[in-house]
């Protein structure tokens, strides 16, 4: 799936112009699940309805497998959108319909024969574990098990692309966990290319391959999810990942360190281990390059994408010169440092 330079403006009362898409664009290899993250008014949901062409862009070029969409006519459109499933935040099942009903509402607009859709229904409830749940109605399933059924229509047309519109963000943290358990699961078995939009970092730590940060209708920062988040290039990114992975200093911890000597500064540091430099002493060796006290406050091993990355927080102490030349030193490594400050961590 190849996005070129897709601009979107809209016009709202006040005749401002709002520049949904600003010139975006992104590629998706096949089998990959690729997130678009960013702050409510970003633009993703524009985005990702210009995959299927819900949204038109006002120019650009959007290729879905291997087909530009832009130039066809409707039902050659509306052909092609079977090979696209879509999955939505809340669901949108219809209340008057049975599970089984549901799933087959897209295959009846598609006028597949019913016993076909029987069978594709029976197969797509299969896929999400709902095949018991068939008959009853929406009414009366939670809100993971709803969202099973539309993952289940989605995937009842038997679509390349699934599209999710923060399919997990009306979810509790468990059931989120489920659903995107599962659309791994599905991505593997179906061999799905997945994109999807979410405003959660933890979700594409959870699931993607690679990410896209999106502000004010552009893409800001691109990348493997891993590299992305151990070394952020891009200020709202790296605010973005200090909701996910932040430094964990416990309360009351800064009140309780000693104070810096005479000469001294101390600084709060963050310091992100990962890459080729990830296993080599450089606490010590910091210490005696730059003559400074390093003080260890808390530490830890997370996982991003099934690889590991250390986590340390410190307080460094020593001639204001000697910390800048550490960190520097530090960046030059290749391990990622963010300074704290002090009243991030104080008075909670
Ligand atoms: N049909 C429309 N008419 C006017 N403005 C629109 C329309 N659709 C989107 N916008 C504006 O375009 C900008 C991007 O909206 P969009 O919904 O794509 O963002 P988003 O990142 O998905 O945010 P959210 O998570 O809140 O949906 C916003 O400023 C929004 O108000």
């Amino acid at each position: 799936m190849r996005l070129t330079e897709l601009r979107r403006h809209f016009s709202t009362s006040g005749s401002t112009l709002v520049k949904a898409l600003d010139g975006v664009s992104l590629s998706v290899a096949p089998g990959e699940i690729f997130g678009i993250v960013g702050r409510s008014g970003a633009g993703k949901s524009t985005l990702i309805r210009c995959v299927n062409l819900l949204e038109r862009p006002d120019s650009g070029s959007v290729r879905v497998l291997g087909e530009e969409l832009l130039g066809l006519d409707d039902a050659a459109l509306r052909e092609r959108r079977r090979g696209i499933g879509m999955v939505f935040q809340h669901f949108n099942l219809l209340a008057s319909r049975t599970v089984a009903d549901n799933v087959a509402f897209p295959l009846e607009v598609a006028g597949v024969p019913a016993a076909e859709r029987k069978t594709r229904v029976a197969e797509a409830l299969a896929l999400v574990g709902l095949a018991e749940k068939a008959k009853n109605y929406p009414t009366q399933l939670s809100g993971g098990q709803k969202q099973r059924v539309g993952i289940a229509r989605a995937l009842a047309p038997r679509p390349k692309i699934l599209l999710c519109d923060e399919a997990t963000s009306a979810l509790d943290p468990e059931t989120t966990q489920e659903i995107l358990g599962l659309i791994k699961t599905l991505r593997d078995q179906l061999d799905l290319t997945v994109l999807l939009i979410t405003h959660e970092m933890a979700v594409v730590k959870e699931i993607c391959d690679r990410v896209a940060v999106m502000e004010r209708g552009q893409v800001i920062e691109e990348g493997r999810v891993f590299d992305v988040f151990t070394r952020p290039a891009h200020p709202t990114t790296r605010r973005f990942i200090a909701d996910t992975i932040g430094h964990s200093i416990p309360p009351g911890t800064v009140a309780r360190l000693p104070a810096p000597g005479a000469g001294e500064a101390r600084r709060l540091l963050q310091v992100l281990f990962a890459g080729p430099n990830s296993t080599r002493s450089v606490i010590s060796e910091a210490s005696r390059r730059y003559g400074l006290d390093l003080n260890i406050i808390s530490g830890r091993i997370d996982e991003i994408a099934g690889e590991p990355f250390g986590i340390m927080a410190l307080a460094a102490y020593g001639a204001p010169e000697q910390i800048e030349a550490a960190l520097a030193w530090f960046a030059e490594l290749g391990l990622g440092i963010t300074p704290i400050p002090d009243s991030a961590v104080e008075g909670h």
